[in-house]
């Protein structure tokens, strides 16, 4: 077997491994640990996320996008991602908007002037069987707590999101708090975990520890999270900026619930990688 092309992306340093399964056949049936291996740091290309991209399963769509995390669960939304992706359907369908699938639905997204990308992440899901929670409790007010941490909302955006507002996002322990979140008995598909606090009108400071990936410097569904949960809890409007370790999103939470994300996207390099990190040798 020859070397897989790569591209290495990333959505304000949330980093990601795309490969292109409509060309390279073999990435379409990339198990988890395959690309556990490929996420692998130090020994692999390195990233938060793989994603492949596929051929649409829909005539609506311009592809379909599969998304994996750095430990190799597959999951059902990624919005830095989606932006990333969106770019590579824009240059080569040569068109400003395009459509991009996954297991969660359809994701409309635009190329704009400055060379941000706005994506429709779809609806946020707010009834606790959608989270989806262990048991019926009121999602604006998740019943559990661990050290600073209380008072959670949750949020589907596609992928089970808690939101925790606190006085102070950075002095937060992350690291020890959110693998136990993450994994709490509460959270039956385990979830990503969100800290943040108000820094001004409509502006919220927001930190993440992602499921099946730890802390990263952006989360794109987390910030989807965010600020429907300041919405929610009548902390800010329904559009806001929310500050992340790698810069600024956009999020707007419209009336039918849709959510927009506006974000850059990068191109890091592009590189083959070795067969035997498919297990081929
Ligand atoms: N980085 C992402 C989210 C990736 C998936 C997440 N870790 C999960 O397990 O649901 C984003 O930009 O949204």
């Amino acid at each position: 077997m020859n070397g897989i092309s790569f591209i290495k992306m990333h959505g304000l340093g949330n980093d990601f491994v795309v490969f292109d399964g409509r060309r390279d056949s073999v990435v379409l049936d990339m198990d988890d640990a395959t690309a556990a291996r490929i996420a692998d740091r130090r020994t692999g290309v390195g990233c938060d996320q793989l994603v492949v991209i596929e051929p649409p399963r829909d005539d609506d769509a311009d592809a379909f996008m599969r998304i994996r995390n750095n430990d190799g669960s597959e999951v059902g939304a990624c919005g830095n991602a989606t932006r990333c992706v969106a770019d590579i359907l824009m240059a080569e369908f040569k068109r400003r908007d395009v459509t991009v699938q996954t297991v969660s639905g359809l994701l409309e997204a635009r190329g704009l002037d400055d060379g941000t990308v706005t994506v429709d992440m779809g609806q946020a899901r707010l009834d606790w069987r959608e989270i989806p929670l262990l048991k019926a409790v009121d999602t604006n007010h998740i019943p559990f707590s661990l050290g600073p941490l209380t008072d959670a909302v949750g949020v589907n955006m596609g992928n089970p999101h808690a939101v925790f507002f606190v006085d102070d996002a950075e002095a937060v322990d992350l690291e020890k708090y959110g693998p136990v979140l993450e994994h709490h008995d509460i959270f039956p598909e385990r979830a990503n975990i969100e800290v943040c606090h108000l820094m001004g009108e409509n502006r919220l400071r927001m930190r993440v520890w992602e499921r099946g990936a730890g802390i990263t410097r952006a989360c794109g569904t987390g910030a989807c999270a965010t600020g429907v949960a300041a919405a929610r809890r009548g902390l800010t409007g329904r559009k806001v900026d929310v500050v992340l370790d790698g810069g600024v999103l956009g999020i707007e939470w419209l009336p039918d619930d849709h959510v927009l994300m506006t974000g850059p996207v990068a191109t890091s390099f592009s590189g083959i990688l070795h067969p035997s990190l498919f297990g081929v040798h």
